[in-house]
């Protein structure tokens, strides 16, 4: 098994990352949180590859707080960009392959038709602008890399929709939710595997390819599914994005077509719903 190295360790799909790879028994893997790995100290990076020597490379590491980001683009930038672009220049020097994950967010939303991925970038909000930038760098330095767009991640880790939503349905009675935004939830397990299955079964086809789980639904649709699994009674009202106001706009549209990373892996991918199915489960055997 070749040895792999993760950035971004303690958020949601790093820890998703340390499941499933416990759960194939996989070893030579080493997880690096924000504080073990800054992706913005090359020094502490670079004494990391010159002891690792990975032959993978898995960049979790992002600044993912969309509404934050628009009165925060420096930071969001220096992490989602200049990360990037470092581990794309340490790659490079240890002849490593990089696997980094971005996201629907660089798309504008307003193609009536699932993206593929040569389709024309073009982000609405500080986020996406800055994860598409990621994107850029690392395709200008390292011929040896996989980027892996993903939408609306969510798990039993971390922070996400799914968590929100069942914190709110204790808390509240009614809840507004947008239904004019339109894409498909990914349980980050289900990306993890996908990453994994990746590494063990390398094409060296590398370049930008789009996962998210099968289905398409609306964030209304998604949150009625969320309490509808999970038992929960709670009124919830389709709202226009206009009445929903937040900080950062988000694509009107943004389902990806999977089909390239499909052919590839030879990969079946889950409908979301089922896959929601589990995470609800998961989570309610812990309570
Ligand atoms: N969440 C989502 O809905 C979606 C996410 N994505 C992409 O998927 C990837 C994983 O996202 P997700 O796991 O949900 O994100 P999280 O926000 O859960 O985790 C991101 C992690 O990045 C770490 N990090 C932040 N700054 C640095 C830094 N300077 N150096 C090292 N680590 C740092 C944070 O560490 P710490 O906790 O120590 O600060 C955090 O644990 C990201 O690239 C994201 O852009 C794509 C589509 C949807
Ligand atoms: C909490 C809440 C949110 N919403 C809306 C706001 C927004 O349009 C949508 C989702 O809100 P959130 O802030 O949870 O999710 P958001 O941070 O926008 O999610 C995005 O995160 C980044 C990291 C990505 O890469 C994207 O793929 C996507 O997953 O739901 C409501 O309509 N009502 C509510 O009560």
């Amino acid at each position: 098994m070749s040895k792999i190295i993760v950035f971004g360790a303690s958020g949601q799909l790093g820890q998703c990352l340390k499941q499933v790879v416990a759960e194939q028994q996989i070893t030579d893997v080493h997880f690096f949180s924000g504080t073990e790995g800054n992706v913005l100290n090359m020094d502490v990076l670079d004494e990391i590859f010159k002891n690792e020597h990975p032959a993978y490379c898995i960049n979790c590491a992002a600044y993912t707080a969309v509404d934050k980001a628009e009165d925060e683009i420096e930071i969001a930038r220096k992490v989602n960009k200049d990360g990037a672009a470092n581990l794309a220049q340490l790659c490079k020097t240890y002849q490593s392959t990089l696997i980094h994950v971005s996201t629907d967010f660089v798309f504008e939303g307003t193609a009536p038709y699932p993206q593929v991925e040569t389709d024309a970038t073009n982000p609405i909000n500080v986020y996406g602008l800055t994860k598409l930038e990621g994107e850029q760098a690392i395709a200008a330095t390292l011929p040896q890399h996989y980027i892996i767009r993903t939408s609306w991640l969510y798990s039993e880790h971390a922070n996400n929709f799914v968590k929100t939503m069942l914190r709110l349905g204790k808390e509240k009675d009614e809840l507004k939710i947008i239904a004019d935004q339109i894409g498909t939830p990914t349980y980050a397990i289900d990306l993890a595997r996908c990453i994994v299955h990746l590494i063990l079964n390398d094409k060296h086809q590398y370049g930008v390819y789009h996962y998210s789980n099968e289905g398409v639904t609306s964030w209304y649709d998604f949150a009625k599914a969320v309490f509808d699994i999970s038992g929960v009674q709670i009124r919830v009202l389709p709202v226009r994005t206009s009445e929903y106001i937040t900080k950062a706009i988000r694509p009107a549209y943004s389902v990806m077509d999977k089909t390239k990373i499909k052919t590839m892996l030879g990969i079946e991918v889950p409908y979301w719903r089922e896959s929601l199915n589990i995470c609800i489960t998961k989570l309610q055997k812990q309570q």
